[in-house]
């Protein structure tokens, strides 16, 4: 793997909820690479957002601890620094683009006001060719008479390319997006994919695509990391990890996808609902769930395997057996 830009390890997260603590990630590594473009899927309640939002400070100060880990950015560690000065290192260089970007502006505010206030931030005169220049790039035509309008005026996938706009602004190195596509439909879904891709070449912007969307993972992503009950499950390259991993949650997961797709077959589900953190124990989170499961499982949280010095699976049932001729995936 290339450099990476980004790397988190043993990153232990709890949340303060009524003056207790609860544990909702549980020791998380994450790298990303200059230019990659990553995936993170996982179901509801994963712990995806509160991942990313507390790595990069975006969550209350006071409702959540960091336990455990180092998250260093460009070599440099970024946890020991006060949360604040963390955040303004890291909020110039990463772009976060919330779940529905529409609604985190300003209604009040036009759309020109909100670019021209990214310039403030960055402390840089604003620049009106920049802004247009931009808003082609997202796709947006009509840009002064959109820079005029408001964000309730936009439709949602407006709102989705001007999140996007405003984003490259600082020209940040990563671009983090929170489900991308859930707003909108499937043919602006496309779009947005393909948005995605030309800025990540255009740039080469590094991006983290978070999503319970496995045509995003698939389409855009070079890397995928599946994650349930604050764990990372499975990871790798994401056209082998999706043509054949035998992880048996990210099976079910593409399982469940796959079937949703053929109108022919029956719909298939998995079995159960996401692990509340207030449930958690010392066994594998997916235990409960899981058709190869195994006295290990209910008994120790899984370890992650490596597989020619990546980390790929965490998995009792393939550790126990030792892996004899198991797929790689
Ligand atoms: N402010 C909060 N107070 C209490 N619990 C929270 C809070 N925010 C998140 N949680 C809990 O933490 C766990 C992880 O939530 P998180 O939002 O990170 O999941 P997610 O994978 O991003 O889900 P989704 O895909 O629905 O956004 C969930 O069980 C959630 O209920």
């Amino acid at each position: 793997m290339a450099e990476a830009l980004l790397a988190l390890k043993a990153y232990r997260v709890s949340l303060k909820i009524s003056d207790k603590y609860l544990e909702v990630i549980r020791g998380i590594d994450l790298k990303l690479a200059k230019g990659e473009v990553l995936g993170i899927i996982g179901e509801s309640g994963s712990g995806k957002s509160v991942l990313l939002k507390t790595m990069l400070g975006l969550m209350d100060y006071d409702s959540y601890r960091v336990d455990s880990g180092t998250l260093l950015y460009e070599g440099e560690s970024m946890l020991e620094l006060p949360i604040k000065k963390r955040y303004q290192i890291l909020g110039r260089s990463i772009a976060y683009i919330f779940q529905n970007p529409k609604q985190s502006l300003s209604q009040r505010k036009t759309i020109q006001y909100h670019f021209k206030e990214q310039f403030k931030v960055l402390g840089k005169p604003y620049d009106a060719s920049y802004v247009k220049q931009l808003l082609s790039d997202v796709g947006i035509e009509n840009q002064t008479t959109l820079l005029k309008q408001y964000p309730y005026q936009l439709s949602g996938g407006q709102g989705q390319r001007i999140a996007l706009a405003l984003a490259l602004v600082a020209q940040p190195k990563v671009i983090i997006a929170d489900e991308p596509t859930s707003a909108i439909d499937a043919t602006l879904k496309l779009k947005m994919m393909k948005l995605l891709k030309q800025i990540n070449e255009k740039y080469g912007t590094a991006m983290i695509i978070v999503t319970h969307d496995f045509d995003v993972i698939h389409h855009i992503t070079q890397r995928v990391v599946v994650m349930y009950g604050g764990l990372v499950m499975n990871e790798g390259d994401t056209q082998a990890l999706m043509k054949a991993s035998v992880h048996p949650y990210t099976r079910g997961l593409i399982t469940c996808a796959e079937s949703l797709k053929d109108m022919s077959s029956t719909l298939y589900e998995l079995s159960g609902y996401p692990l509340n953190p207030l449930n958690f124990k010392e066994a594998c989170p997916f235990a409960e769930r899981c058709e190869r499961k195994t006295i290990s499982c209910e008994a120790m949280v899984p370890i992650m395997e490596t597989y020619r010095g990546e980390r790929y699976r965490c998995c009792h049932p393939y550790l126990d057996a030792n892996d004899g001729g198991l797929a790689h995936a």
